[in-house]
């Protein structure tokens, strides 16, 4: 029986770092595990130029605790208006390294997003000639599409016609949680990958609705069907490079999630690699974790793997009730469980 895990470190492609308070309180538990972060701009106001991303960067190191070494890659949030030389620039200037696809109105702070990918033609011509990488929050927003629907049909009505539109394009599927998103990214050729969160690999939207209304379990997209979240895991654990790691750690007050109209968003940073891990084992996948985790994604990124190793013990990982961020009381995703395994480093 396996009792550690050794792998390249990882990297995580996908987190919500937040500002203020917030990052000086979480900054530290992306950082301990990861050495590099897609970091969302998802701010208020977005982060929607270099130079605001700029600053942005430099109080996420400043937030990071002495001694670790931790790389922010910064995206830039796409509105309507965003002016292409300035994100052109930004990428050669090595500020930006992706641009972020927020429909409008399709999650936490995004009322400024692309409200038509029409708007952004120009920008992701451009894209797609300098190879940049567009990150994508694939849900419609529109009133008539149920909410469990709204991934499946923006597959169909807005990323299928952009691709096809725009076949260099590189693109990652975010924070995927169906099995069409599965089937669709299978299908699409090497500019085209998905990220997986370690929920939507744990718990469909059960989790969220039986015996009782689960504010901690409910992140966008939302959990869906049984059926889904086994594909989802399938995807995860294939070995298939397009599929790889991106937590989409979002963290909101306990306050805020335990409310008559609850953020979307779960905080799952601290205790990510342990959870992902659970997962492979469960699939007896555990070999094939170190490509998911930390070689796919600077494959697809076009960026070196890193260099150093860290270690998971096979033994027990008591989660917490609450994670402090300062002030602020968050909620980390399975808490009150024990998981099977603890990254020692
Ligand atoms: N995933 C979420 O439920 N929430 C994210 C936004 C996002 O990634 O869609 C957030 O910023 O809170
Ligand atoms: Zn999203
Ligand atoms: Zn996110």
């Amino acid at each position: 029986m396996t009792q550690s895990l050794t792998i390249r470190r990882p990297d995580d492609w996908h987190v919500h770092l937040r500002d203020g308070e917030m990052l000086e309180g979480v900054a530290e538990h992306t950082a301990r595990q990861f050495a590099r972060a897609i970091v969302m701009p998802n701010l208020s106001p977005p982060v929607t130029t270099a130079d605001a991303a700029r600053a942005y960067r430099e109080r996420i190191l400043a937030a990071v605790p002495e001694g670790m070494a931790f790389e922010p890659l910064m995206t830039c949030y796409l509105t309507d208006k965003t002016d292409p030389a300035d994100i052109r620039r930004g990428f050669a200037e090595g500020v930006f390294t992706a641009a972020k696809l927020y429909p409008a109105g399709a999650t936490t702070n995004s009322d400024s997003g692309v409200t038509d990918v029409a708007n952004i033609r120009g920008v992701l011509e451009m894209m797609a000639e300098i190879g940049m990488v567009l990150c994508v929050h694939g849900e419609v927003t529109s009133a008539d599409i149920d909410i469990f629907d709204r991934e499946a049909v923006f597959i169909e009505r807005v990323l299928a016609p952009l691709l096809a539109d725009l076949p260099a394009l590189k693109v990652v599927f975010e924070h995927i949680t169906t099995e069409d998103a599965v089937r669709f990214v299978e299908g699409q050729g090497d500019n085209v990958a998905a990220t997986i969160t370690p929920q939507h690999l744990h718990i469909n939207r059960n989790a969220m609705l039986v015996g009782g209304i689960r504010p901690h379990a409910y992140c966008l997209p939302v959990a869906k069907r049984e059926k889904h979240r086994l594909a989802l895991r399938k995807a995860a654990t294939s070995g298939n490079p397009k599929f790889f790691l991106g937590t989409d750690s979002a963290p909101h007050a306990r306050e805020a999630k335990e409310s008559a109209c609850g953020c979307a968003g779960i905080f799952n940073a601290p205790y990510a690699l342990e959870s992902y891990l659970a997962v492979f084992e469960e699939e007896d996948a555990l070999e094939r974790f170190e490509g998911f985790a930390s070689l796919y994604g600077p494959a697809f990124y076009g960026l070196p793997v890193n260099a150093n190793t860290i270690t998971l013990e096979k033994r027990d990982c008591a989660v917490p009730d609450i994670v402090d961020a300062g002030e602020v009381r968050l909620v980390p995703f399975h808490a009150g469980e024990t998981l099977g395994w603890t990254y020692t480093g």
